[in-house]
């Protein structure tokens, strides 16, 4: 794709966050580093994402209701915001010219960030959705009626996802609730694969792997260019992408009240800082 547009779109949205000094970033797998993308901001900005997932979070408690509010309100956004009809744009041409589309039985997508993107990607390519919820239960969301659904009768699903590091939601939830409902995970389609080992997980599990973008050098070479990042953000991300693991072993034992002071900071964090610590995942110990 024009991977310019969609590098200027993140950055205009503030859906790059470096982070400050001596302050990484904790990430699902329990492993820490510089920059975080907060992808759903490409509904427009930081404020309309919020007021969607502040719209989620109620209906999701109906969940034969939400879909159809969801996609209401992203048709919406879709006709007045000019990057996230960019956007959804750019994965409907992009699924068109890499994936057979009659190839497709269904779209899926999961609780929350994926609907901002999953549901209105199926209605505009007519396909029916299948809208999955963190407990593993799934509504099917077909010409404009939701329904339950128990058998896809071994047809193959398309997973929309906002972004992949290890894949690690792909293989604890989409796709046991995909095989779960006798459906073939076949394809997945990501906004952005931060290339940490997602698209090798998605393979062991038979899955193929697509992105409108990956997170390499040319997203911070632009974002140099542009002035969004300053010449010692951009060494400090360089050396992070040449090394993830050796570049944040270093700056645990050169900080090492770096995980001391996330132990103590909210449940999440300290959550995450356990697993890093009991899994030795830097190899500290
Ligand atoms: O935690 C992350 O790895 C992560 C990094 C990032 O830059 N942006 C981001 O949104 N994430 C979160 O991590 C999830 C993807 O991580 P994996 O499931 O390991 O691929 C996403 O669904 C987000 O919740």
């Amino acid at each position: 794709m024009e991977n310019n547009n969609l590098i200027n779109w993140l950055f205009k949205t503030n859906a790059v966050r470096i982070c400050p000094e001596n302050k990484p970033f904790w990430y699902t797998s329990s492993k820490i580093g510089p920059y975080y993308i907060n992808t759903h901001f490409l509904y427009g900005s930081e404020e309309k994402a919020n007021s969607l997932l502040k719209v989620i979070d109620v209906c999701k408690e109906n969940k034969m209701d939400c879909s159809e509010i969801i996609l209401e309100l992203a048709h919406k956004n879709f006709e007045t915001d000019e990057i996230f009809r960019g956007l959804i744009t750019t994965m409907c041409e992009y699924i068109k010219s890499n994936i057979d589309i009659k190839d497709i039985g269904y779209i899926s997508g999961g609780e929350r960030r994926d609907w901002f993107f999953s549901l209105i990607v199926a209605d505009i390519l007519k396909i029916p959705h299948i809208t999955i919820f963190k407990d593993l239960t799934a509504v099917l969301y077909k010409d404009g009626v939701s329904s339950e659904v128990t058998d896809l009768g071994g047809a193959n699903v398309l997973h929309i996802a906002d972004i992949i590091t290890e894949a690690s939601s792909y293989v604890r939830a989409w796709i046991p609730a995909v095989n779960k409902l006798k459906g073939n995970l076949k394809y997945s389609l990501v906004v952005i694969d931060r290339l940490q080992g997602g698209t090798e997980k998605l393979k062991d599990a038979d899955v193929e792997s697509h992105a409108l973008m990956n997170v390499d050098k040319g997203l911070f070479d632009g974002a140099l260019s542009g002035g969004h990042i300053s010449s010692e953000q951009y060494g400090l991300l360089m050396k992070y992408l040449d090394n993830p693991t050796g570049t944040m072993k270093e700056f645990l034992i050169n900080n090492p009240e770096f995980l001391e002071n996330s132990l103590n900071a909210d449940a999440k964090t300290a959550q995450r800082a356990r697993i890093c610590i009991e899994e030795d995942i830097y190899g500290l110990k």
